[in-house]
């Protein structure tokens, strides 16, 4: 099988301890892969690590155990290849929202014409919704507007990979419900490969392929992957409507409350291979070859399969 587009070996984590005490180990022997255009959710309590193994992604933090692989090379660093997007919006506060965009864009394009550069930012600034707003400076917009900047910014560069650290997290649920919708159409849009922490497990069942779950830390590390088996046009007003969206809803929540702090002895019970996380489909039959374990506690609908990690 080919290896996928972005693939994370043996990632772990551990900051030493004071003089000689026992240190802290976050997360370790954690594996998965990303294919090219999927939009893959990570979820965990806090704490996990999940920053943390973004930011490994992204290059701006080193793993003190294992490797991530892009497009067959290996992260060793920050590049423009993969752009990263924070709860916080960075933008250059003396800039308009078009300049703002515009700064990303000439550094990936430094060979566009001053036309080019233009056209292209204003055009990702319009699928976010400010094409009313190229001229304002951050300081004159609203904290959802100086996101969909930044979102817009992240996507025009065009990276190979973006990185989304709970964009959303600091947004009001209204302008966060607005800025879900803008963020699918232009995923749908790019295809974009997009790696994103999220806490909510509606935003994650909404925007992504594939959610990664993480069980709790100290010694954190992938418990599951979750396809989200609904059907890839979704709808944040009418996603409720399909009774899938309950199964794997159910399924999440399930894991977050119940099973994500009890999963490291039962991973240990079932024999789970951390290089192949369980794969689950809630409520979908699973071709029957692929039918490896049901771990304990979950829902007898659940069918798991062996990850292709
Ligand atoms: N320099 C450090 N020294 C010791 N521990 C650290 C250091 N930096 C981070 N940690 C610990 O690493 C763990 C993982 O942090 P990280 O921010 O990656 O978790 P997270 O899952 O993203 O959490 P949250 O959901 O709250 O953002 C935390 O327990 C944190 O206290």
């Amino acid at each position: 099988m080919n290896a996928p587009f972005l693939k994370v070996e043996g990632l772990a984590k551990r900051f030493p301890g004071p003089r000689g005490k026992d240190g802290l180990t976050v997360f370790e022997n954690v594996h998965f892969g990303i294919e090219k255009g999927e939009f893959v959710c990570i979820i965990g309590h806090s704490g996990c690590g999940k920053t943390t193994i973004l930011n490994v992604l992204a290059g701006l933090d080193e793993a003190s155990d294992g490797v991530v692989i892009m497009d067959g090379k290996e992260v060793r660093g920050p590049s423009l290849d993969r752009g990263v997007v924070f709860q916080g919006h960075a933008l250059l506060p003396w800039l308009s929202t078009l300049k703002n965009v515009e700064f990303g864009v000439r550094s990936r394009y430094p060979d566009w014409t001053r036309h080019q550069i233009e056209a292209h930012s204003t055009k990702y600034l319009e699928m976010v919704g400010l094409g009313h707003a190229l001229h304002k400076k951050p300081a004159e917009l609203s904290g959802g507007m100086k996101q969909r900047v930044g979102i817009a910014r992240a996507f025009a560069i065009e990276p190979k990979m973006l990185l989304l650290d709970e964009p959303f997290g600091a947004l009001d649920a209204l302008t966060r419900g607005t800025i879900q919708d803008e963020l699918l159409k232009i995923v749908l849009a790019t295809a974009q490969t997009v790696f994103m922490i999220t806490h909510d497990v509606d935003e994650a069942i909404l925007l992504a392929d594939k959610i990664v779950l993480m069980s709790n830390g100290p010694l954190a590390r992938i418990a599951e992957i979750v396809e989200v088996t609904l059907p890839r046009e979704r709808s944040r007003t009418t996603m409720h409507h399909d009774p899938q969206f309950y199964r794997i809803r159910n399924h999440l929540v399930d894991f977050l409350v119940n099973r994500s702090k009890a999963f490291a002895e039962e991973a240990g019970a079932e024999g789970c291979d951390p290089r192949h996380p369980p794969v689950v489909r809630p409520g979908l039959a699973a071709p029957s070859a692929e039918i490896v374990a049901l771990p304990a506690g979950q829902p007898a609908q659940t069918h798991v399969t062996k990850a292709s990690a």
